[in-house]
């Protein structure tokens, strides 16, 4: 990960990260409502997806067979289309960007959970998400929803039809929450962890909190 963060032009570029079923969606549109009230413009959008190239691409890797390399290119691709069609635009206009899913994403589902080289996941991200000036596109803060598979897959059991990844076993998504405790552990700036296992309420005020401490 680069130390040179590209600047986000006075907007907010957050992400909401953790294994599927984790319960960060939910509070998504809490801070845009949130954010909204105070008079900022707020694009919600999500990964992969927030384009209809996107969101086309999304379909094929959550519902196609395919390997993780296949996999990991068409994240990529889906997250070029994205940053050019979308972020990059709003927050040059100023906007809060509220990303459900970025980067972290793809190195903790294809790098840990299938084992593909993150080497080459962060040459990937270099090619998609550099500046001219060499400077990484990424979140301003993380929100790392972290929660036992477990519980997780009990709420999912409840809640949906599982996708592609949503079918996959508990040991795939230990791996990929251990993914997320590698991001966290290497940008202990950019990540705050929210307890993801407590109730709703008290999951929204965790989420609070890490804002109020960004002065956001
Ligand atoms: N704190 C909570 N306690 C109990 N249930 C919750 C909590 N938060 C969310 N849920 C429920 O768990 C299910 C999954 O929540 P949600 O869709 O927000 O998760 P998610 O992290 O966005 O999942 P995915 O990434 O797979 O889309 C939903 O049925 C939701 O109502
Ligand atoms: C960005 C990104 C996502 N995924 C996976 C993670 C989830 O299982 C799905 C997205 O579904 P959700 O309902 O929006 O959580 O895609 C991935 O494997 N790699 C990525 O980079």
């Amino acid at each position: 990960m680069s130390g040179r963060q590209a600047e986000a032009g006075g907007g907010r570029f957050l992400s909401f990260e953790g294994i599927d079923g984790a319960g960060k969606s939910s509070h998504i549109e809490t801070v845009a409502e949130r954010w909204r009230a105070q008079g900022l413009e707020v694009l919600c959008t999500r990964e992969p997806g927030g384009t209809g190239l996107a969101e086309t691409l999304r379909e094929l890797v959550l519902h196609q067979p395919m390997d993780a390399l296949t996999e990991a290119l068409l994240v990529f691709a889906a997250r070029r289309d994205h940053l050019q069609r979308q972020v990059e635009p709003a927050l040059a206009r100023g906007a809060a960007v509220l990303c459900d899913r970025f980067t972290d994403a793809t190195f903790a589902y294809q790098g840990a959970g299938r084992g593909f080289d993150p080497a080459v996941l962060a040459v990937l991200e270099r090619w998609v998400q550099q500046d001219a000036q060499g400077r990484l596109r990424e979140p301003q803060l993380t929100l790392w929803f972290d929660i036992d598979p477990a519980l997780a897959a009990q709420r999912l059991a409840a809640a949906r039809v599982p996708d592609r990844f949503e079918r996959l076993d508990g040991a795939f998504f230990e791996r990929v929450r251990g993914g997320y405790a590698e991001r966290a552990a290497a940008a202990p700036q950019r990540f705050v962890r929210i307890d993801a296992a407590q109730p709703r309420d008290a999951v929204a005020a965790q989420v609070q909190q890490a804002l109020a401490a960004r002065g956001w």
